[in-house]
């Protein structure tokens, strides 16, 4: 649903976007994360057809963004970081008047506006936009970016200004977007923003594609196939020697162990601390922030 090929952005001789390759199925929730400059936003403007690219190319549902942008612009909402509205209309003028930018009939908006003011639990609200928090603009931008019922919504930073409650909220309105058949995509430079609600993600740094995938694709491939493995047995266990095992170390008297292994060799582990009583073995999944700092450092060092 979107696609980008070879995607690149250069300004005055920087690339703020390099050669980055992405294929987003529909109905994803997807994060494009990295550090403050990594190209996100670049990225999102080429996507949306506000600028255009150096070299490359960028698809939604098929259409070439460059190419074709008013085709594009139908099938797409946008919410910037900073969305803009009319301070003087309420929400429902406001996406009125959106609605009406993009020529939907009377009948449609009476009753698409009252939907989405309820999905983002801004219904019942009279006060003009104005007076509103940065929370309640941020979900009003929500329902704006929906309003012409996109196959595609891209979110810049969309969770900056929302409490608790507000994340929440969001998280259940983008699960239900997705669920409809709308791809989502999110753009952060904080992992825990994006990832209780995207189903994958990819990592930017300085204009480039580092990682991606699912969360766990993330996670192995940073591992670089190490795997930490926790014993606990009932007595003292003893020394676990064996060719793939890079550490251990062990507390409680013996009967706690993490071992770092080249490889999962539980079972090997199991022959050897079996007499011993085994409580627990398994394999420790790694942090994600950890994984996810590793990413950013490795980036800044190169
Ligand atoms: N109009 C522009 N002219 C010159 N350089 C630009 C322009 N827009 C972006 N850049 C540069 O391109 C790089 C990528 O910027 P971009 O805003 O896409 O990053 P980002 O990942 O969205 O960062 P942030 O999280 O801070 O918004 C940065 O080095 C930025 O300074």
């Amino acid at each position: 649903m979107i696609r980008c090929e070879h995607l690149t952005k250069v300004y005055n001789g920087v690339a703020a976007v390099d050669d980055l390759n992405l294929a987003i199925p529909a109905g994803e929730i997807f994060g494009l994360l990295g550090p403050n400059g990594a190209g996100k936003s670049t990225t999102i403007l080429m996507l949306i057809g506000l600028i255009e690219p150096t070299s490359g190319a960028c698809f939604i549902d098929g259409i070439e963004v460059a190419k074709n942008p008013i085709e594009v612009k139908h099938r797409i909402g946008y919410m910037p970081e900073d969305v803009g509205f009319y301070a003087t209309l309420t929400a429902e003028e406001n996406l009125d008047y959106s609605a009406k930018l993009y020529g939907m009939d009377a009948a449609v908006r009476r009753k698409r506006i009252p939907d989405l003011l309820s999905l983002v639990g801004l219904d019942g609200v009279e006060k003009v936009v104005g007076g509103y928090s940065k929370g309640m603009r941020q979900r009003l931008g929500l329902a704006k970016a929906l309003i012409n019922e996109p196959k595609v919504i891209i979110l810049d930073e969309p969770t900056a200004n929302l409490d608790p409650q507000g994340v929440a909220d969001y998280r259940r309105i983008l699960g239900e977007t997705a669920e409809n058949g709308t791809t989502v995509l999110v753009s952060s430079h904080i992992l825990s923003e994006v990832n209780r609600v995207c189903t994958s993600a990819a990592i930017l740094a300085h204009g480039k594609y580092v990682a991606g995938g699912t969360w766990d694709d993330l996670a192995r491939t940073r591992e670089k196939g190490e795997c930490v493995i926790r014993l606990e047995t009932r007595s003292p266990m003893p020394e676990i020697v064996h060719p793939a095992l890079l550490s251990a170390e062990y507390a409680d008297g013996h009967r706690s162990a993490r071992l770092v292994a080249g490889a999962d060799i539980r079972d090997e582990i199991a022959a050897v601390a079996g007499p011993a009583g085994i409580r627990r073995l398994e394999v420790e999944a790694p942090d994600l922030e950890d994984v996810f700092l590793s990413y950013y450092h490795e980036e800044a060092a190169s």
